[in-house]
């Protein structure tokens, strides 16, 4: 079965042909305003293949949606009706659905969620000690975010270091300009950073992450910030962005490189939280066997890999400086002897989601 994957993230739509796990053809496409979708999908597709069928990313599935869904009406006003917790993502999603449909009708198409690889988080890491009536009127809870990825990365990462996938405990680090990461225990996930929506969290290229949520009350109530403007500001103009005056991993460590104090403070910050993050990560598993790195920063930023592993000895984690800096694709990057294993996996949301639509539509 050809599966035509559309990946649409915040900033870009990755359109991929799959023939099992092989991609034969694609395009990535920039944002995913309407009309942009149809146009830009339709010169991609003109150039591939014709697809036995389609899969979609879709980032939020709130409490509905615990798997892969084929689409129809009802499933597309019920992924609609969860991008307020969303909006950019959810937007993107819709986006591509409706481009897919206009260009391809007929052809089945399948949604696959972010948020499903968490959805049987423990209630601990799922539950937010707030007000009994906002979990329950307004489905308050952990989502978590990158579960395609983290699925992924956590099988393959367990592969490449030779431990049994069915029963390692993994800390999956997704660090592209979104990030999560995920304490996978025996393929499952048992914790992630990301929360009710993806800005909690580790430093991104331009999220905060984690703020103290007194903090948006305080300016709230004090500034004359709007909460729609605070919230933008949140997602939009802070993380690297605003620490090193650019969103772009490649500048940052160039800048630090050449000597720029905001770009190493920027690094600082974004090392401490993501250390901070994989030692919580690593407390949920009980221990740890594989720390895998994935996404454009963890797949290709040598310097990250070593900074966050040079903090993380006390794990247990330690990396061959040569290999690390060599590893470009799947590679298993950890010093001989290393009890605890480190591997760089090279992202595969597609493959995790033309495998979803197989299953899908095959059983
Ligand atoms: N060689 C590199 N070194 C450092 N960072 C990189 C490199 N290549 C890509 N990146 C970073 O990866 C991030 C994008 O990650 P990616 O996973 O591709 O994006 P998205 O989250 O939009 O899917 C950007 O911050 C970019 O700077
Ligand atoms: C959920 C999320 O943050 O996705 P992305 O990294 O594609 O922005
Ligand atoms: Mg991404």
């Amino acid at each position: 079965m050809r599966v035509l994957v559309v990946n649409a993230g915040s900033s870009s739509v990755k359109v991929r042909l799959l023939d099992g796990d092989t991609v034969t053809g694609g395009a990535d496409l920039p944002a995913a305003a309407d009309e942009f979708a149809v146009a830009g999908l339709r010169q991609a597709l003109a150039r591939l293949d014709a697809p036995d069928a389609v899969g979609h990313r879709i980032v939020h599935g709130g409490r509905e949606f615990r798997g892969p869904v084929r689409i129809d009406d009802k499933v597309r006003a019920d992924i609609a009706g969860l991008r307020d917790l969303a909006p950019l993502h959810q937007d993107a999603g819709l986006a591509g659905i409706r481009a897919v449909t206009e260009l391809l009708p007929g052809i089945p198409a399948v949604a696959c969620f972010d948020t499903a690889f968490h959805a049987d988080l423990p209630a601990a890491a799922a539950t937010y000690p707030v007000p009994a009536e906002w979990r329950e009127r307004y489905a308050v809870r952990r989502y978590g975010f990158h579960g395609l990825s983290h699925r992924y990365a956590a099988r393959r990462a367990a592969e490449l270091a030779d431990r049994d996938p069915a029963t390692a405990r993994v800390v999956s680090c997704h660090l592209g300009s979104g990030a999560s990461l995920c304490a996978v225990a025996g393929g499952r996930s048992v914790d992630t950073t990301m929360g009710f929506t993806p800005l909690e969290g580790i430093v991104m290229s331009t999220r905060s992450g984690t703020v103290d949520p007194g903090l948006v009350t305080w300016l709230a109530a004090n500034t004359g910030l709007a909460v729609d403007e605070i919230g933008r500001d949140l997602e939009q103009r802070s993380g690297l962005l605003a620490l090193a005056g650019t969103a772009d991993m490649r500048e940052v460590l160039a800048a630090r490189e050449a000597g720029s104090r905001s770009a190493r403070r920027a690094l600082d910050v974004y090392q401490h939280r993501l250390r901070a993050g994989i030692a919580a990560m690593a407390a949920a598993l009980g221990g740890l066997d594989v720390l895998a790195f994935t996404g454009g920063i963890g797949e290709h930023a040598p310097a990250v890999r070593a900074d966050a592993a040079a903090g993380l000895a006390f794990l247990g984690v330690e990396i061959d400086p040569v290999r690390n800096d060599a590893a470009d694709g799947d590679a298993d990057v950890s010093a001989a002897g290393s009890a605890v294993r480190t591997a760089v996996v090279t992202a595969r949301e597609d493959a995790e989601i033309a495998a979803q639509v197989r299953t899908v539509l095959t059983g």
